[in-house]
């Protein structure tokens, strides 16, 4: 395996999908799933929560993606909580995309920057979600320091949510559309680097197909919206093309809702991960 700290972004996530396959799973303690597993609302339930998570999938899938929200919510405590996720399960092999969704002014950039992606951060992750609508270039102290301590990060171009619709398909000056836009940045951004740059794109799999060219963007695609928000495996191969190689699809819910049982969650995660397997050999 090689050395984290010196290898690229790009490279390390495409070690660990050829190793583990491309499934992302989020780990996003909802009150609804803390009481499906039988816990309450507290700090303590959230811990149990999110390390029975890591337990069962830390080892297993490339990626896992907490969702600081569901940590914040706790103050003090869900933050010490969400340090432990990040800690442990990258100690035991998955690559951790912290999802914050960060966006501002270059100056504060840097330090969310700092905070997430300095190899001495309590907080730091593998990678991290930003948002681009401060503009692409207010996230340049963000995608600097990621690319100096071998980490990534993921810009939003075309959410899976439908709210998100009106503003991302809307016409740029450049011609193209917001998303589009969006994408040929982070495209220019990576261009050159091998096996692929360190700066994704977020596109839901439950948009429209063929609405995006990623042919030049070097780099991964996070696709959430499997499962709970109605996208399919299956239909990863419309909205994707020829580019389904970089995307690293995306589901938290269903599988969560598997818990609490460690083999619960491991199976879910892995009849996800098989079948995105099935679609790539297709
Ligand atoms: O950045 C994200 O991860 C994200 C982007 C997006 O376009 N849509 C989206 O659902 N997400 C996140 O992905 C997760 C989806 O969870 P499920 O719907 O339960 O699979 C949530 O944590 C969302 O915040």
């Amino acid at each position: 395996m090689t050395d984290p700290l010196r290898a690229g972004f790009g490279q390390r996530l495409a070690e660990s999908v050829r190793a583990r396959g491309a499934l992302c799973v989020g780990i996003d303690p909802h009150p609804s799933l803390l009481h499906a597993w039988d816990l309450d609302e507290t700090p303590q339930s959230l811990e149990r929560f999110a390390m029975t998570a890591v337990e069962a999938l830390a080892g297993e899938v490339a990626v896992l993606k907490p969702q600081s929200a569901f940590f914040e919510v706790y103050g003090s405590a869900g933050i010490a909580v969400l340090e432990r996720t990040i800690r442990e399960a990258r100690q035991a092999g998955a690559l951790v995309l912290l999802d914050i969704k960060r966006g501002d002014i270059g100056s504060t950039m840097t330090a969310y920057a700092m905070a997430y992606l300095d190899e001495h951060a309590p907080l730091a992750a593998d990678a991290i979600t930003v948002s681009p609508y401060l503009g692409y270039g207010s996230l340049a102290a963000a995608i600097g320091i990621a690319e100096q301590t071998g980490r990534g990060v993921f810009v939003l171009a075309r959410t899976s949510n439908p709210e998100g619709a009106g503003l991302q398909r809307s016409i740029h000056g450049s011609g193209d559309s917001v998303a589009q836009y969006i994408v040929d940045s982070a495209a220019e951004t990576n261009a050159g680097a091998e096996p692929m740059g360190h700066v994704g794109v977020v596109a839901g799999a439950t948009i429209g197909a063929d609405e995006l060219d990623f042919s030049r963007l070097n780099g991964p695609i996070l696709a959430p919206g499997l499962g709970a928000q109605g996208a399919t495996v299956h239909s990863l191969r419309a909205v994707f093309g020829a580019a389904l190689p970089n995307v690293l699809p995306a589901t938290a819910r269903d599988v969560l809702r598997h818990g609490p049982t460690v083999d619960g969650l491991r199976a879910a995660a892995h009849r996800v991960r098989d079948e995105v397997n099935d679609l790539l050999r297709d």
